[in-house]
């Protein structure tokens, strides 16, 4: 197949951060995507519906013009979090989902939730009107090995709590395990899963041999090669519960290359050709549709678009740029590590 037709996709799972580096990142995403669930790690984060307005109308200045672009506002799960307020974002339209971040998870999420017991009325309340929950899915607990940490907050927080409220609706953010997948496939409702471009590309391998390579460290890092297989399968099966959420979090190249780097890998720029590859390696190119463009609004009650973008096929590898420069400095784009033939063509 050299070309294919689909409707415009949609990213579940972005960062945009704020300032400089949102005027330097956002037209990357908006040039092809017509919506994106914005994720709220801020520093200081998105925690009352006024701040996630305030965010909105910054985002929506610094759209490149002639880009038509919907921002999907989330609010950043505190152990404070009124429930009231939650219910007014959602109600007003402006909310799409609360996010939880366990404390020290990732980047940004110090203010995130020590105690769930402490966020209960919150997420009761979200059960009530329907409001769903993106998780990031890892314990923090120093003693569990970081490549255990998405499996044990499974077992230790996310079934718990899925037991005791059943009618709350979960997204299990960036699934980097066949843990995460049999767990969704294995639930009865009210639970899907997003999954990146770059889990279904590297394994931990990309990060640690032949040199440490700093721009393939992310959060939940890249787990063993059984892993990305599994997620691959899940992406390009029927299991209408998985869609894409490319995780795309960009830092400035100083701050990934140092001793103590952040965790980030930026892909905006080059998921839908990284994507369109891997599809098409895995014989499921029919199947990109259902997993960047439907599966996604389904889970979120969203009409899918209407518009529609096509990818076409180069007999030259396409031409992406090493690093995008922002205001706030450069940013490493995503390598995958074989030449890109697959382009955004209309
Ligand atoms: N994925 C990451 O490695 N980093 C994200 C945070 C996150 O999604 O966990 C970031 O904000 O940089
Ligand atoms: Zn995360
Ligand atoms: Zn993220």
């Amino acid at each position: 197949m050299q070309s294919i037709t689909i409707r415009r996709p949609d990213d579940w799972h972005l960062h945009l951060r704020d300032g400089a580096m949102l005027e330097g990142v956002i037209g990357d995403t908006s040039r092809t995507f017509a919506r994106a669930i914005i994720m709220p790690n801020l520093v200081p984060p998105v925690v009352t519906t006024s701040d996630a307005a305030a965010y909105r109308e910054r985002i929506m200045k610094a759209l490149p013009a002639g880009h038509r672009f919907q921002p999907l506002m989330t609010l950043y799960l505190t152990e404070h979090t009124s429930p009231d307020d939650v219910e007014e974002g959602k109600k007003s339209g402006l909310i799409t989902a609360v996010k939880l971040y366990p404390a020290g998870a990732t980047t940004n999420s110090h203010g995130g939730v020590r105690d769930m017991e402490k966020s209960m009325p919150v997420l009761e309340r979200m059960a009530k009107i329907g409001l769903p929950l993106c998780v990031h899915g890892e314990v923090t607990t120093p003693e569990v090995d970081i490549f255990d940490r998405e499996a044990v907050f499974i077992e230790t927080v996310l079934d718990p709590l899925r037991r005791r409220l059943p009618e709350l609706k979960v997204t299990m953010e960036h699934v980097t395990t066949s843990d995460g997948i049999d767990y969704i496939k294995a639930a009865k409702d009210n639970l899907a899963g997003s999954i990146t471009t770059h889990h279904l590309i590297i394994n931990r391998n990309a990060i640690l041999v032949g040199g440490i390579r700093p721009h393939y460290y992310c959060l939940p890092v890249a787990k063993r090669e059984t892993h990305r297989v599994a997620l691959r399968a899940a992406a390009t099966g029927a299991d209408p519960r998985f869609f894409l959420g490319t995780d795309s979090a960009p830092h400035i190249d100083p701050l990934k290359e140092c001793a103590c780097g952040c965790a980030g890998i930026y892909t905006s720029i080059n998921t839908m050709s990284c994507l369109a590859h891997v599809f098409e390696e895995e014989d499921a190119l029919e199947r990109l549709e259902a997993f960047a463009s439907l599966n996604g609004p389904a889970w979120y009650g969203l009409p899918p678009n209407e518009e529609r973008i096509t990818l076409s096929r180069q007999a030259e590898p396409v031409f992406f740029p090493a690093k995008v420069e922002t205001g706030a400095g450069s940013v490493t784009v995503f390598d995958p590590m074989f030449p890109l033939h697959w382009e955004v063509t209309a």
